[in-house]
């Protein structure tokens, strides 16, 4: 893991050209999206506008709702009330063929690195000359070079997060849910999968990560969204929320208060 650390630190990194303004149609809106399950309101009312190229951070307690927004918005879950459009339409199958999306607890396939990465080519119909070029790229990208014949299954739970990462961007998504990505890793292997984000955002990807690290928040992201119960409690510029919280819950959160008040 030691030579993570060093060959990434020493690569010269793209500069970041942070579009700072919102100038442009969102990719991604929602409205008035609520969920409920077991006779409760699990998400309650969420408008919300996800602007192409930028990074927005979901941040909230334990239990506030972080998954399920991001379940619902990549279409995962089904809205009790209101809806979930993409670039100004309806989310549908076709658009869900332009996002994918990283669970915090991967699930590979039982077989190689490499058959991993080529079998989410294979179910987009990316085939021949085209699946060479994507997969040799995307394994130099996420350093699994020396891990690619491997099975996936004994891969460390830094390498096989790396590995879900280049499942997900090898097919060159436009929006790329993350939930929790780094949130049992180590400092080099959240160093490698950050790298990994920002290398996505800066060919255009649109991002969405849900995280419990203000450090990471304050490192990706563009936007932020603070959840409380089920509701937006705060949004704004990511540095503009870390650094001075407008919300009760979000002052009490980032505080490091330990009880949040129910009303934000
Ligand atoms: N299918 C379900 N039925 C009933 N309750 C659910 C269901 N799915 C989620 N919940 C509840 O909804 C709330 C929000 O869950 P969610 O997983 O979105 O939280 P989270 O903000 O991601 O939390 P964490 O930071 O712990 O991952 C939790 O109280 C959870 O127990």
């Amino acid at each position: 893991m030691s030579e993570v650390v060093v060959n990434i630190s020493e690569r010269k990194r793209a500069p970041l050209a942070r579009a700072r303004t919102t100038s442009t149609a969102p990719l991604m809106t929602a409205r008035g999206l609520c969920f409920d399950a077991g006779g409760q309101r699990l998400i309650d009312g969420i408008d919300l506008d996800i602007h192409p190229g930028r990074c927005t951070v979901i941040m909230g307690a334990n239990g506030s709702g972080k998954s399920l927004l991001l379940r619902l918005l990549h279409g995962l879950l089904t809205p009790t009330k209101g809806e979930v459009n993409w670039q100004g339409h309806p989310l549908d199958p076709a658009a869900r063929q332009q996002q994918a999306m990283v669970f915090q607890r991967p699930v590979m396939l039982r077989r190689s690195v490499a058959a991993n990465l080529r079998f989410a080519l294979s179910v987009r119909g990316v085939r021949g000359a085209e699946r060479k070029r994507r997969e040799g790229e995307t394994t130099a990208l996420a350093r699994l070079d020396a891990l690619k014949d491997k099975p996936a299954r004994v891969l460390s739970g830094g390498e096989q997060q790396r590995l879900a990462m280049a499942r997900a961007l090898i097919c060159a998504p436009r929006m790329l849910f993350l939930d929790e990505p780094t949130a049992s890793l180590d400092p080099a292997s959240t160093q490698a999968i950050e790298h990994m984000i920002e290398d996505a955002r800066a060919s255009g990807t649109t991002i969405l990560v849900v995280t419990h690290d203000a450090g990471q928040a304050r490192r990706l992201g563009d936007d932020l969204i603070f959840l409380h119960d089920g509701q937006v409690a705060e949004t704004g510029p990511a540095a503009q929320v870390l650094d001075n919280p407008q919300s009760q819950a979000a002052q009490a959160w980032l505080g490091g208060r330990l009880f949040v008040p129910t009303t934000p």
